[in-house]
This record gives structure tokens, sequence and C-alpha cells, in this order.
């Protein structure tokens, strides 16, 4: 990529720009002057805590002290680490209406493969998978340059089925997209906008409709009956779901369902290749989860069509925008950037779905669409919306790690028919689940294993080899996706995240020596911030109890009123906050006050609970005593749940332990507030002071406005999603216990 020094287009003499990237000069500014000030205060807050460790006033003190200490050198080194994200922030855009003359002169445009996973048919349903691949083959790409492959490590036939029904449909539907231009080109997003009318929209709409019947049909029977078989040839693939066939232990299933050298649409226009593949699974043999899958799609794609450049897609995340590749193609097709090293072009995650005021901060803004505007060398790869250049995942740019046979190497180009005998047995073999023993695959080629997060661990190994990235966020999503709308389940996928995070921190590749040695400075700082997100438990939790419990016992353990370290704190604290808001309203998309106040309440929801979790599973897991896999978040909506998301009403519902820390927090605050005041009166009116628990009850003050949710789902709520009384009697336990072990101690 080009250097972000000012605006700098990618025009050259020959060819008219594709792209250009702008450094946003006043937020640089403004952004480095501030780190300058906050830099200063920081050392100026551990002066204060050593003196006072120095000398503490009383053992209280001196604990408290440590505590905040530890709190906050964490707080100190996230801040640090997220500097990396301020310094250069730029703005890219692309110009994809000059493409097609600048692929005109370089052999037209590039063959594509799609990957698209899935891996339940219980928790994704196969219609959302059905839908999200119809948006891709849809898109405005030459059908033959086009294949989609869908891998389905659910291993169900009822999978297979819903595609054995969409690739008729597809028939129907392309043309039907071309010919009406359209932007929404999911079946659902388009005929959720209600479009009636028209006997042709009519009359495909029942054929759609007709279609969900039937999958939904199969899904709940958990079977697919004789009668919904139409062709023999997909009555001879089903026959393969014998009775031993169960989805941890059977062999791969390759399917060609579209084969564009034959294939035609009902306008007698080529199709997008479409194949299904279950990898062979065996219960003996790990099979790493996503990362797994990946490679497995990497290497029967390199025998089928092998294309040089390849998009990766969750399940949900459909197609919201036809012209998407041909935005990627503006930076991966670009003669005037330095096309030896852009390994791969990311869109943001932003999906639909998401209430008013994004309780659940599904959104994700700081990581998905504010943090990747800053990174120097470009973002860390999201698992989703990525187009990559095949050739990243063999080695670094300039030193190819050949792959074991050269059919798989991004170099090769297959010949003859799809179909043919020989390419199917040869994608057979790669797709078993040995096949990969005494190979490079998920160590120096394709996507890395040893991470329950290997998108960030693929980026950051791509990355330290020298490869660049780009972020592509055009106005309108480029996809849209499904964020999860039950508290317990966005806590569980933020956990999952927590683990796989802290596996990649502490290893070798996680230190940040390793990559700002690799990468520089600033994006080893950026990688650092995601590995050792988790320790945001560390900060959060302490300050969620300990000044509280303090505040219990009238023990002061922060500076008075009349000390000028007071506004110290306020500065740092309201400093942190502002800059946080700045961000969040300057990075546009539903920038609401409210929407920023939701976000914030997460960061500390999950502070005291996923993050500390997933700390506590991992250093389990690393000890040997327990194991953990790849939890698939639930993409089935039920409709009384989603009832209440819309409404903005918190769901609790689940005995969850992480559900009793936050109810804990949530009480200890509440208490400590209403102790802390009457204690400030009672010293007051006794003609004494009360000035060195201000900043306690301030920050008991902000806990219980934060906490009100919790308040409300543990004594005003009767329904379902209310807080179990059970976790509300054991957090009540549990903070007495605290109080009566503290004030004895
Ligand atoms: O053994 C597995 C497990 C999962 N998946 C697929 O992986 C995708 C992501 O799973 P999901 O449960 O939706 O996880 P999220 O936490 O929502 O996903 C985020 O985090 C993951 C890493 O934990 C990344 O892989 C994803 O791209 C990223 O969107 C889905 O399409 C699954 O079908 C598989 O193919 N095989
Ligand atoms: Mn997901």
């Amino acid at each position: 990529m080009v250097a972000p020094r000012s605006s700098i287009a990618s025009a050259t003499a020959n060819h008219p720009p594709l792209n250009s990237r702008k450094l946003l000069r006043r937020r640089a500014v403004l952004n480095r002057a501030f780190a300058l000030t906050y830099a200063c205060a920081i050392p100026a807050l551990f002066y204060h805590h050593v003196k006072t460790l120095l000398h503490p006033a009383t053992a209280a003190n001196a604990v408290a002290t440590l505590l905040l200490l530890l709190a906050d050198v964490v707080l100190a080194f996230m801040w640090i680490t997220s500097q990396s994200f301020r310094l250069y922030p730029t703005r890219n855009e692309e110009f994809p209406e000059n493409l097609e003359k600048v692929v005109a002169g370089t052999g037209g445009f590039p063959a594509l493969d799609v990957f698209i996973c899935t891996a339940d048919p219980n928790k994704e349903p196969p219609m959302g998978v059905v839908n999200t691949t119809l948006s891709v083959m849809a898109y405005e790409y030459p059908a033959e340059k086009l294949s989609v492959y869908v891998s389905d490590d659910g291993g169900s036939e009822l999978t297979l089925f819903a595609f054995m029904e969409a690739a008729r449909f597809a028939s129907h539907w392309l043309p039907f997209c071309s010919k009406r231009n359209l932007m929404d080109r999911s079946p659902e997003a388009y005929f959720a906008s209600n479009r009636c009318g028209g006997t042709e929209i009519d009359k495909i709409k029942m054929m759609y409709e007709s279609m969900k019947e039937r999958v939904k049909h199969v899904v709940e029977k958990g079977k697919v009956a004789e009668e919904y078989i139409i062709e023999d040839r997909e009555r001879r693939a089903l026959s393969k779901w014998t009775d031993e066939f169960t989805h941890q232990n059977h062999p791969a299933v390759i399917e060609v369902l579209l084969d564009n050298s034959k294939d035609r649409d009902i306008t007698g226009n080529v199709m997008p290749n479409l194949i299904y593949l279950s990898r062979e699974k065996s219960k003996n043999v790990s099979h790493h989860f996503k990362a797994g899958a990946l490679n497995a799609l990497l290497r029967v794609s390199a025998i089928i069509t092998n294309a040089p450049i390849i998009l990766t897609l969750d399940c949900d995340m459909c197609s919201n925008d036809p012209k998407t590749p041909r935005r990627a193609l503006c930076y991966l097709a670009d003669p005037s950037t330095n096309q030896s090293q852009l390994g791969y072009v990311q869109f943001p995650q932003r999906f639909q779905g998401i209430n008013e005021g994004d309780i659940y901060c599904g959104d994700f803004k700081r990581l998905f669409q504010i943090n990747p505007t800053g990174m120097k060398n470009g973002p860390n790869y999201y698992g989703t919306g990525c187009f990559f250049r095949r050739r990243s995942f063999f080695g670094a740019p300039s030193a190819m790690v050949p792959p074991e046979i050269p059919q798989l190497s991004p170099k090769h180009c297959p010949k003859g028919l799809i179909q043919s005998e020989r390419t199917l047995a040869l994608a057979q073999t790669v797709a078993a689940c040995k096949y990969e023993h005494n190979t490079n695959w998920g160590h120096m080629v394709g996507f890395r294993y040893g991470s329950l997060v290997e998108d960030y661990y693929t980026g950051l190994k791509l990355q330290c080899e020298g490869w660049r990235s780009v972020f592509c966020h055009p106005e309108r999503a480029a996809f849209l996706g499904n964020a999860p709308i039950c508290l317990i389940d966005v806590l569980n996928q933020n956990k999952r995240w927590a683990i796989g995070l802290l596996e990649v921190a502490f290893s070798k590749f996680g230190l940040i020596t390793y990559g700002i040695q690799s990468m520089g400075l600033l994006m080893g700082l950026s990688y650092a911030q995601y590995s050792f997100w988790p320790m945001w438990s560390v900060p959060i939790t302490v300050y969620a109890f300990l000044p509280q419990i303090a505040l219990l016992n009238g023990l002061s353990i922060f500076p008075k009123v009349s000390e000028p370290c007071f506004l110290l704190y306020i500065f740092l604290f309201l400093g942190a906050y502002a800059q946080d808001l700045a961000d969040f309203i300057l990075a546009g998309h539903n920038n609401t006050l409210r929407r920023w106040w939701n976000d914030q309440r997460m960061c500390l929801i999950r502070g005291v609970t996923c993050y500390a979790f997933g700390t506590i599973e991992y250093t389990l897991k690393s000890l040997g005593i327990t194991a953990h896999g790849f939890n698939v978040t639930s993409k089935v909506l039920d409709d009384e749940q989603s009832k209440k998301y819309d409404k903005g009403v918190f769901e609790f519902g689940a005995v969850s332990p992480m559900f009793m820390v936050l109810a804990a927090a949530a009480i200890i605050n509440l208490v400590s507030l209403v102790q802390g005041l009457m204690v400030a009166i009672v010293r007051r009116s006794g003609g004494g002071d009360a000035e060195g628990l201000v900043l306690q009850i301030l920050l008991a003050g902000f806990g219980v406005v934060n906490s009100w949710p919790i308040y409300e789902a543990m004594f005003m709520r009767s329904d379902k999603g209310r807080m179990p009384t059970k976790v509300t009697l054991v957090s009540a336990f549990v903070v007495s216990v605290l109080y009566t072990g503290v004030s004895l101690a």
C-alpha cells in the first residue's frame, strides 16, 4: 500500500485512479496533542501511588493502594497500546467506476472463490446460509469467474438438501436480480422490505416461500423424506448419509451443485459454480474448528478452480451490495500499489437487527469500525468479509512456502472439467482428516491453528510475515450479519474470544517484542492491545469492588477534594471518557449518545464477566485441567426474545456464574453508595469532613447508574428474562460475606 502521507490517489500516467488514502490531519494533530498531555498525567498518578505506598496510613490502605496500582498499571498499558490506533487516522476511498478500464488492460477480472462456513444446522438455520450464498452468487461479477464453496462442519444432509433447493432457485433468482438491478440480493432481505405487486415479483416470491417451506419441513423432521428428492443424482448424494454417518465421524462429501461449464439460468446465462463440501471427520483426529474448515476449503478449491482471489464469509454475513468484489479489486488489482505485499482487503463487520440503543454493543464499533482506520499497515483479519490474495497463505511475500503437492500451489492452473473423476478424487484426498499430518498446514501455510480466534491469529501471522492489508469501509455496508440478541450469548461469544486471544498472547507470536520486531512499533502495539484485551477484567473488577468495599467500611482510598491529585483523577477519568465519546460520534452510522453510553456499559459488564471468566478458563486449560471448544453462536431468532430485544430490555434468565458476579457488583455499588452518603452526612453534621470519600461516592454512583437494568432484572421484573432468584440470592450472600470479612479484618 501507499504510505499514509497526505492524500494519495493511485492514478498513474496509464490508468485512472482506483483508490485513495487520506490522512485525517486535524484529527491526527488533536489525538497526538491529547496523547502527550495524557502521557504526562499517568506518571503523576504512579508517583502518587508510590508515595502512598511508602507511608500508608493503615495496613488496609497499603493493600488497597497495591491493588489500585495493579489496576492502574493495566489501564496504563491498555492506554499506551490504544494510542497506536489514534496517531495515524486515515480514510480510504475507492473508485470502482474506473475498474473495468484498468482490468481490461490486464486480462480481465481475476477469478474469485468465495468460502462460506457453517457448522450446525440447529444453531445456524440452513435457510440463513442459503440466503448468504444466493446473495454472493448474485454478485455483479462475471459468472464464469465466480465459484462459491460452502463448508458444512455440521456434516448435515439437511444443509445439503437446502443447497440442492438453492441451486434450482438460483436459476430464477440470479437473472431476476440482474434484470432489476437489485441492491438486496439476499431473497429474505429483498422480500422483507415488502415489495409487492407485479406478477413477476409475486411469482418469484412464491417460489422462494415454497422452497423455504420445504427446507423448514425437512429441518423440522431432521430427515429428507423421499418425496422431496427430485433428481437421481440428489438421491445418490443423500445416500451417503448412512447409519454410521455422524457429524463427528464421516467421510468427506463433495458435491458440485452448479457447474459453470454446463449449468445455465432460465435466461440461458452462465451460472457461477456452487460446491458443497463437508470435510472428513473422525473423533480421533483434531479438526481445528473453523481454521480447519477454511484450510480444507483452500485445498479443495485449489484442485477445482484455484482462483487467485478468495473471499471468506461466515454463514450469516449476507452481501448487501453486489458491487463489493469490484471495490475490493480497486486495491487488489491496482497496478500502482505494491501488489507483491498487499495480502488482504478487510470490510468491517456490520450488523442488521441491532436495537435502537444497541444495548449489548452488538455493533462493536471500536473493534470493527474505529480501530482499523488507524492501523498503519492495515487492519487485522476479522474472520468474515475479507478478500485475500491466495498467495498470502503460502509464506511471506518474498519467500513462498510451497505446498506438499504442486496441485495446491497458488501458481497451479487447474485443467479439465471440474467434475472429472480425477479432479473429484484428488479433492476427496485433500479433504481427508489425516491429510494435514506432517505438512505445514495450520502453521506455515493456510489459516493458523492454535487459537479460538483463528482470524486474529492468522492476520497477525500474515502481517508479521510482511503482508499488508487495507480497510475498505464504504458508506453502504458491504455485508450485514447477525449479532447475538441475548446477553448470555453475547457473553459466551466474548468469553470464547477472550480465551482465543490469550492463547495468542502467551504464544511466541503474541509477545509484544516479536510483533514490534516484525511489524514495527505501532503495529506491534495494536496487536498487543487485542491479545491482552481480556486483561481489562483486572482494572474493571478492582474498580467495581474495591473502592466500594472500602466505602462500606468508611475507609478513604482516593485523594481528598482539596488535594491536587483529586483533579488528576478527574482529568484521567473524564479525559479518557471524552475521547472515547468523540471517537464514537465521529465514526458515523447511528452514532447516538445513548448508543455510546450502552457501549461503555457493556465494556464494564464484559470486564467483570466474560473477560474474567475467559482468563480463568484459559488458565485451567493451560494447566491441563479442562478443555474448551468453539461454541458456535446461535443464529436462531426466537420471536419472544426478539420482541424483548427490540424494546431494549435486558435478557438475563440463565443461571450463570457470570451473572452472579455481575449481580454482586451491582448490589455492592448500591449498598456502598447508600452507606457512603450516610457516613458523609453524619461526619459533616458532626463537624468533620467527608472530603476523602467523595471520589468513592462518585464512583459508586457511576456504578449504580450503569447497573440500572440489573436492579430492574433483580427486583422489578417478573418475566422469563429477569435475573433468576437463585443468582440474586447467591450474589447477595457473596456481598454480605465480603462485607463481614473485610469489616472483621
Ligand atoms: O468448528 C467450527 C466452528 C465454527 N465454524 C463457523 O465459523 C463461523 C463463525 O462462528 P460464530 O459462532 O458465528 O462465531 P462469532 O464469534 O460470531 O464469529 C467471530 O469470531 C470468530 C472467531 O472466534 C471468527 O471466526 C468469525 O469470523 C467472527 O465473526 C460460523 O460461520 C461457523 O459456522 C466452522 O465452520 N467450524
Ligand atoms: Mn457470528
